[in-house]
Parts: structure tokens; C-alpha cells; sequence
């Protein structure tokens, strides 16, 4: 097929172009199909395919990048001739090649990720430390690196990278026009698809970017690339639905740059509907981010059903918190025989996981697995997730873990911190364990600096510490329940057995008509004993 309009100035052009490229899930790819939907009712013969005007330079109009590739080519067709039959023509025309040659070098580049053919973008990371704003846990080339790792979790290989210092970030490019032609020229270098900025940038300064650095390029930042790693790894209805209208949200005010996109990708056929067409855009964009609402409505008020009907047996529930990799999933597997993916990737869990937990002594507690934390989250995002996170306000205990063997480690801590201040769960007990002990260098010295502090340290992956951990938990749980007295008549075994699966029990005495207990149970369960603790003194 006949690549875009825009597809004549580079081979990168091209290979974003070709099918190979449409055949991967695209970013935003749920909104682009919606657009186009939209697109073809008011312009129905529009594909890019079908364009005849359209094609790359057959002759000799191609720009510097030919020599460089002559050897290439040549390499691929060998390649080629033993993998495919010989093709019917022996003369094939410059385009031909070329298209032949990105596409077999398309096809190393797809990945597999969540099931999921993803094609791996060439990305250019850019970072600004400000002096102004301040505030900055993390140091830019820090954060710069951690870019990185978001970028190759969403499946994209980084080629370079560069970070600016600044008193104010430029208003119109973010970056000064220095470093703009900078980039630029690291663009054609390295023939980067993609350039990703560490902060986010407004609508404006978006569009300007992407003129200055040509087309063919993406520009994106920080919430666009979580945002798109929370799209690939959505796994239930609720996640889809939160993160498809977190996304809509951050496309409603850029919606020119969706329009440009839309444009190229419907082989310009609806260009110059102008402004009257991106407002028709938006008003679209609006219906269904308010449908969007009503649904995560009705879903999560299921999901709250659900929940009440859990809390009726009064099992004392722990959530897990922390910065993203710290290692939760692994725990509450290694805990539970649970069998959530844990890996060495930032967002592994969206959804919260809940599974029982039941301690040597034959108490219960039900621990709660949810989404890592980062810092720059991005703001719709935690409103997105809120409803998701809102479990944790709910929790008897919090335990916030940290991978005590990251460089980062403090830094993290309070950015999860700064994260569950907003979530306002502050008079939750919490707990902190340091995890991955065995990954730091002296886990002896670690392990007597953590005593020092009071503080738990453990080894998700080996087990190490686990038993300490269950039994702080318990302390904590028993610091959050109320103590009671209870004479309980021998036709209440139930209640007896609640009590020892929920509460602590301290003291257990057989009478002749029923059974004195002294424990600390959680509040629910103490309410509903209220009648019999009142029995306590007429027993005795
Ligand atoms: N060395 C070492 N590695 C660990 C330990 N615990 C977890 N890991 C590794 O750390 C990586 C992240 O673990 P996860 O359990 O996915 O981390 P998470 O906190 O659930 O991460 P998100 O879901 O992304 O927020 C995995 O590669 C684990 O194998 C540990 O105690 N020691
Ligand atoms: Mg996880």
C-alpha cells in the first residue's frame, strides 16, 4: 500500500507509516478509533491506503540517508532471499526495497507485551531541572533514568537522551531553542520516532515541539507514557475504564495534535475541516467521557456491593503501599501462594488483589495488593485511581514497603508519602518493612540500622523475616482493635469462633453455661458483642 502524504521525508516516516506500524496497538489507540469512527461519517473514502497521489520519491529526490543504508539493504535482502521466494521481477524499484527492507526491520522490532504486539519505538528522552520550582525529590538525572525505565516498560527503546537546567521553562517549547536544535539534530542521527519529556507540557507547547522537530516525530511526556503503560496493563473492566478516561481527559485540551494525527492517518482527505471539525471533536470526546463516568459509576458501586458483603465477616484487612517495584506482588505471592505477576517492571499491578492471610497463631487478616506509586504521578491519574485507592482508607493497617536496596530508597518513600497524604489515610496505623534485603550490599548492617528504627526488614523472595512481619502486623492489628470482656452462652460458638479468627484472644475460661472471653477484636466484631460483654460482670 501507498504510504501518507507525510511519509516522503524519512525511512523512520515511512516505517511509522506502513502497515506493520498500523498493526501495532497505537497509543491512545481506543481514542484514534473513535475519531476515525467519527471521521467516516463525515468522510467516508478517506484510508490512506486507497490515496493514489500519494508516494515516496522513486528517483533520485531522497535525501542523505541513502549511502548510509546502501549496506543495509544489502544484508537484508540477503536475508530475505533465503526466507522468501524469489520475486517475480528482477529489477525492483527503489521503493520497493525500501519497503522491503523496513518492513523485515519492522518485524525484529515487535515486542511482546501483555499478549500484546507492541512496536518498538525509537525514543529520545529529554529532562529540565528548575531552579524555581523546586520541590523535586527526585535529581534530573535521576528522574531522567527512571524515564527511562517507564519507557522501556511501555516497550520502547531508548536511544539517547538529554537534560537541560533551567530558571523557568520556556513557555512556548518548555526547552530553550538551543537545545531544541539539539535535539533535532539527535533526531536525524539516531532516527528517533519518538521524543519523551519528563514533564508535562502543556497543549501548546506540544504542538510547538512537534513543528520544530518535523512530523514524523512523536513528541510526548511523562503522563502520556504512564498513561500508556496503564493502558497496556489494564487488566479488569474497572482499570480499562479508568484508564481510558484518564486518557481522554489528558487528550481533551490537545485535541488539535489528535486532529493533525487523525489527518495523517485518513491520508489528508479531511484536511481542512478547520476548527468547526475539532470543536465537533471535542463535543464527542465530552459525551463520552461523561458515559465513561456513568459506567465506572455502576461498576464501582457493584464493586462497593461486593466489598460490604466481605466486611460482613469482620476480617481485619492490611493494605500493601508503595513506590512502584518494591516488591508487593512478590510478598503477598510469597504470603498467600497468590499468583500475581510480579516483575522487574514499574506498573506490574493496576488492580487491587486481595487474598487471606492466615499467621502461625491461627489468626486471619486479608492483605491487599495495590497499584505502585511514582513520583510525578500524574494527577488525573491518582483522581482516576482514587475510587481504586479509596480501599486503603478503608484498612485497619497500612504497610508501606520500600526497597531498601534502591539508591532512591528515601526519596521513594516520600513520594509515597506525599501520595497518601492526598489520599488523607493519615490515622491508619502504618507500618514500614524494607524489603529486598538480600539485595543490598551489608544486609547485616541493614538489618541492625532497621532494628534501631523499629522497623521490619525482609526479603519477599527468600522469605526472609516473614514470620516478624506477620507478628508486627498482628501488634498493629491489636493496637487498631478495641478489648472486651465477653461471657458468651454456649449457643454463640459462632461468635467464639470469630472471635478467635478476627480478634487476640488473652484469656479463655469454660464455665458451666457458657465461655468468659477477654480479647481484642476489631470494632464491628465488638459491636456486635455488645449485649454479652455487658453479661461480664453479672457472671462473675
Ligand atoms: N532481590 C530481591 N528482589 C525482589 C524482592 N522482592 C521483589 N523482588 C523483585 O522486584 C521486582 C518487582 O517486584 P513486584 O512484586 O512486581 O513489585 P511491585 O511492588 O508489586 O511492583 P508494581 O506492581 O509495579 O507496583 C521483581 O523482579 C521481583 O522479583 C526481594 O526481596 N529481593
Ligand atoms: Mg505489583
Amino acid at each position: 500500500s501507498a504510504p501518507g502524504p507525510r511519509c516522503r521525508r524519512s525511512p523512520t516516516a515511512l516505517l511509522r507509516c506502513s502497515p506493520a506500524r498500523r498493526r501495532a496497538p497505537a497509543r491512545a489507540r481506543a481514542l484514534d478509533e473513535r475519531l476515525l469512527e467519527a471521521a467516516a461519517v463525515q468522510a467516508p473514502a478517506s484510508t490512506e491506503g486507497d490515496d493514489p497521489g500519494v508516494g515516496v520519491d522513486e528517483g533520485n529526490g531522497g535525501g542523505g540517508w541513502e549511502g548510509d543504508e546502501a549496506g543495509a539493504e544489502e544484508v537484508v535482502e540477503e536475508e530475505e532471499q533465503q526466507q522468501r521466494p524469489p520475486p517475480r521481477a528482477f529489477v525492483k524499484s527503489r521503493r520497493q526495497r525500501q519497503e522491503e527492507e523496513e518492513a523485515a526491520a519492522g518485524q525484529d522490532r515487535f515486542k511482546l507485551i501483555n499478549g500484546e504486539e507492541i512496536f518498538q519505538e525509537k525514543a529520545y528522552l529529554v529532562g529540565v531541572e528548575c531552579k524555581r520550582t523546586g520541590g523535586n525529590l527526585f535529581g534530573i538525572e535521576e528522574s531522567v533514568k527512571e524515564l527511562e525505565q517507564l519507557a522501556d516498560t511501555a516497550g520502547l527503546v531508548v536511544v539517547g537522551s538529554t537534560y537541560q537546567k533551567l530558571s523557568t521553562p520556556n513557555p512556548r517549547t518548555y526547552i530553550g531553542s538551543g537545545k531544541v536544535s539539539e535535539i533535532r539534530t539527535a533526531i536525524q542521527a539516531l532516527d528517533v520516532e519518538t521524543v519523551i519529556f519528563d514533564d508535562e507540557l502543556s497543549p501548546g507547547q506540544l504542538r510547538n515541539l512537534e513543528k520544530s522537530f518535523g512530523r514524523s516525530v512523536r513528541v510526548c511526556d511523562r503522563t502520556a507514557l504512564i498513561l500508556d503503560i496503564f493502558n497496556q496493563r489494564a487488566a479488569t473492566h474497572e482499570a480499562a475504564l479508568q484508564v481510558t478516561l484518564a486518557q481522554m481527559e489528558y487528550q481533551l485540551p490537545r485535541l488539535t495534535k489528535m486532529w493533525s494525527h487523525l489527518e495523517r492517518q485518513a491520508g489528508g482527505q479531511v484536511k481542512g475541516m478547520g476548527e468547526k471539525q475539532i470543536e465537533v471533536d471535542k463535543r464527542i470526546l465530552r459525551t463520552q467521557i461523561s458515559a465513561l463516568r456513568k459506567e465506572l459509576e455502576s461498576v464501582r458501586k457493584h464493586r462497593k456491593l461486593y466489598r460490604n458483603r466481605r466486611q460482613s465477616v469482620p476480617v481485619p484487612v492490611v493494605s500493601l503501599v508503595g513506590y512502584t517495584n518494591a516488591g508487593k506482588s512478590t510478598l503477598l505471592n510469597r504470603l498467600t501462594g497468590a499468583d500475581v505477576l510480579a516483575e522487574d517492571k514499574l506498573f506490574a499491578t493496576l488492580d487491587p488483589t486481595t487474598r487471606r492471610v492466615l499467621t502461625k497463631n491461627g489468626t486471619e487478616f486479608l492483605l491487599t495488593d495495590t497499584v505502585g506509586f511514582i513520583q510525578k504521578l500524574p494527577t488525573m491519574l491518582v483522581a482516576a485511581f482514587r475510587a481504586t485507592l479509596e480501599e486503603i482508607s478503608e484498612s485497619s493497617v497500612i504497610v508501606h514497603l520500600v526497597d531498601i536496596s534502591h539508591p532512591l530508597a528515601q526519596q521513594q518513600i516520600d513520594a509515597v508519602d506525599r501520595v497518601l497524604k492526598e489520599l488523607d489515610v493519615e490515622p491508619i496505623p502504618k507500618l514500614i518493612v524494607w524489603n529486598k534485603v538480600d539485595n543490598t550490599d551489608e544486609p547485616l548492617k541493614v538489618k541492625e540500622e532497621a532494628e534501631k528504627q523499629g522497623i521490619i526488614c525482609i526479603s519477599a523472595i527468600n522469605g526472609d523475616g516473614l514470620e516478624d512481619f506477620c507478628n508486627a502486623i498482628q501488634r498493629k492489628l491489636k493496637d487498631s482493635m478495641v478489648p472486651i470482656e465477653a461471657f458468651l452462652p454456649y449457643d454463640k460458638g459462632d461468635l467464639l469462633n470469630d472471635i478467635h479468627k478476627v480478634g487476640m484472644v488473652e484469656k479463655m475460661e469454660y464455665k458451666e453455661n457458657g465461655t468468659f472471653v477477654k480479647a481484642h477484636v476489631p470494632l464491628p466484631l465488638a459491636r456486635l458483642l455488645t449485649p454479652l460483654r455487658q453479661q461480664v460482670a453479672a457472671a462473675h
